[in-house]
């Protein structure tokens, strides 16, 4: 597992630690982890030219302590201070001893081969500021580290306002801050590094989970089992007009752990076609038998809104996709209060802005795209209900607060009906008990994978491919 702390938390575990240890010590142990990082990332230390470009807070001293060890490794260290009266003096002093120099050349950040960003960390405030601004469309040859987050980035969210450093590798310390793991903060990222610097923490409000804590939740059938027990997952999906939705959604179910998949719709046909295995009926959820969760609204068409009032009418847990969400957003929040089972929304960016007009925000995909946490967490707190907000890094959101963050997914997903066999694989996972964090942030990872096995090694695929990928990818966390 992988824990994100927001910058307040960690401003008061270093407070906390540092006030047992002597002064400067968290800096030498970031900067000690810093400079390994960066002597790893090039084919030798010296003679290498590194520059660091340091802002006046401890985030330049960091970058100023790293090189300073560097260059008494032999690297030839420039530094480039934005505001040279109110550098870091001790990482300055520490540089200047071991042989580095000023300087205030911006050629010298084209010719390095190893840059630090060093301008700001934790404490950014608003956009980068004058000085700080051309580097981040400045050209270079060398690597880019970051040190602790991308400059421009915004710790605790992953929102860009502005220019920002794009790195090669981030280099954080204590713990990894929200804004590394989520886009589009994450893509500045680049490989992210945690170094340890011994912070005691509370638990984290963002976590993205590994392969190791997948496995660990997907549902194993017992000897005892049978389909009934396994979970049946109950999919309103396809219209007349749309049947291929249909068709897509319980193709997902079908490899989402459930020992069974129960149809109703006006795709029957199209899905007994494609899927024998599958139990049809065209009467709805309210009468389509017992299952353990709802799957709605994937190519609902003009049925959603009753489809999606009879599923929510019924004691399980209810994912809603699509078209149903587009009803959901018309009914209002009030439309999920009182449930006695769960819900789990399922919006892509243009839907999130429908859920969020829904609570009274007028906003529109773009902006969603770019606040993927805080749209996700405000439609949980909204709606009461788990959010899954899909595109580039899938958020989930709870409304207990929590979040997670999942990166295994491949631009080639973003194909006609992937969608679908999401909301599927998740609702199966759903009615096999798990609770909806855990459905979403399993079914977007085991999604992500899919996409990864399925386009390997990068060629266009449909998403009956995807489908089909599943059962490897799921494979691969059960070795
Ligand atoms: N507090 C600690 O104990 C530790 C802090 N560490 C480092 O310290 C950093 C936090 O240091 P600070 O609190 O001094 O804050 P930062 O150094 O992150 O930022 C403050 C500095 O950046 C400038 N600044 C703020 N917004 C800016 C913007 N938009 N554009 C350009 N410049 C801007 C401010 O004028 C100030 O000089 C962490 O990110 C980490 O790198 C590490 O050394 C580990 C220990
Ligand atoms: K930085």
């Amino acid at each position: 597992m992988r824990h994100a702390h927001t910058v307040e938390q960690v401003r008061s575990a270093e407070a906390a630690l540092m006030a047992g240890l002597p002064e400067g010590t968290l800096m030498q142990r970031a900067a000690a982890g810093l400079a390994a990082v960066c002597a790893g990332l090039l084919p030798r230390v010296y003679g290498s030219r590194v520059l660091v470009l340091a802002g006046s807070g401890d985030n330049g001293g960091d970058a100023l302590f790293a090189a300073a060890r560097l260059a008494r490794r032999g690297a030839r260290v420039e530094a480039l201070l934005l505001d040279p009266a109110k550098a870091h003096a001790g990482g300055l002093a520490a540089l200047l001893a071991a042989g580095g120099r000023p300087t205030a050349d911006r050629d010298a950040f084209t010719r390095a081969d190893l840059v630090l960003d060093g301008i700001v960390g934790i404490g950014g405030r608003g956009p980068l500021r004058p000085a700080a601004a051309p580097f981040a469309e400045l050209p270079r040859r060398g690597r880019l580290v970051a040190v602790d987050v991308p400059s421009g980035v915004d710790p605790d969210t992953g929102e860009v306002a502005g220019p920002a450093l794009r790195a090669d590798v981030t280099v954080c310390f204590g713990t990894h801050k929200p804004g590394l793991l989520i886009d589009p903060g994450a893509q500045y990222a680049g490989v992210v590094h945690l170094v340890g610097i011994g912070l005691d923490l509370p638990p984290a409000p963002v976590e993205a989970l590994q392969r190791a804590d997948v496995a660990a939740l997907l549902p194993v059938p017992g000897a005892e089992s049978d389909k009934y027990r396994r979970g049946v997952v109950g999919v309103a999906a396809g219209s007349a007009r749309y049947p291929g939705a249909a068709v897509l959604a319980v193709a997902g179910a079908l490899r989402g752990g459930a020992g069974a998949v129960r149809y109703t719709g006006h795709a029957a046909a199209e899905v007994v076609r494609r899927h024998p295995e599958t139990l049809v009926t065209e009467d709805g959820p309210a009468r389509a038998g017992k299952v353990q969760a709802w799957v709605v609204g994937p190519g609902g068409g003009t049925d959603a809104e009753r489809t999606l009032r009879e599923a929510l009418d019924t004691g399980v847990p209810v994912l809603v996709d699509a078209d149903a969400l587009t009803e959901l957003a018309r009914l209002g929040p009030s439309a999920l209060s009182g449930r006695p089972a769960p819900v789990l929304l399922t919006p892509h960016a243009g839907e999130a802005a429908r859920l969020l007009a829904g609570l009274g925000e007028d906003t529109d995909a773009t902006a969603v795209a770019g606040r993927r946490l805080r749209t996700a967490r405000r439609l949980a707190a909204g709606y009461g209900a788990t959010v899954l907000l899909k595109g580039s890094t899938t958020v989930v959101a709870d409304p207990d607060g929590r979040a997670r963050v999942n990166s295994t997914g491949t631009g080639w997903l973003g194909t006609a009906g992937s969608g679908d066999v999401l909301s599927g694989l998740a609702g199966s996972l759903l009615a096999t008990g798990l609770a909806p964090l855990d459905a979403a942030s399993a079914a977007a990872h085991l999604h992500g994978l899919a996409g990864r096995h399925a386009a390997a090694p990068g060629a266009p695929i449909t998403a009956l491919d995807l489908a089909a990928a599943l059962h490897r990818a799921w494979a691969s966390l059960a070795q």
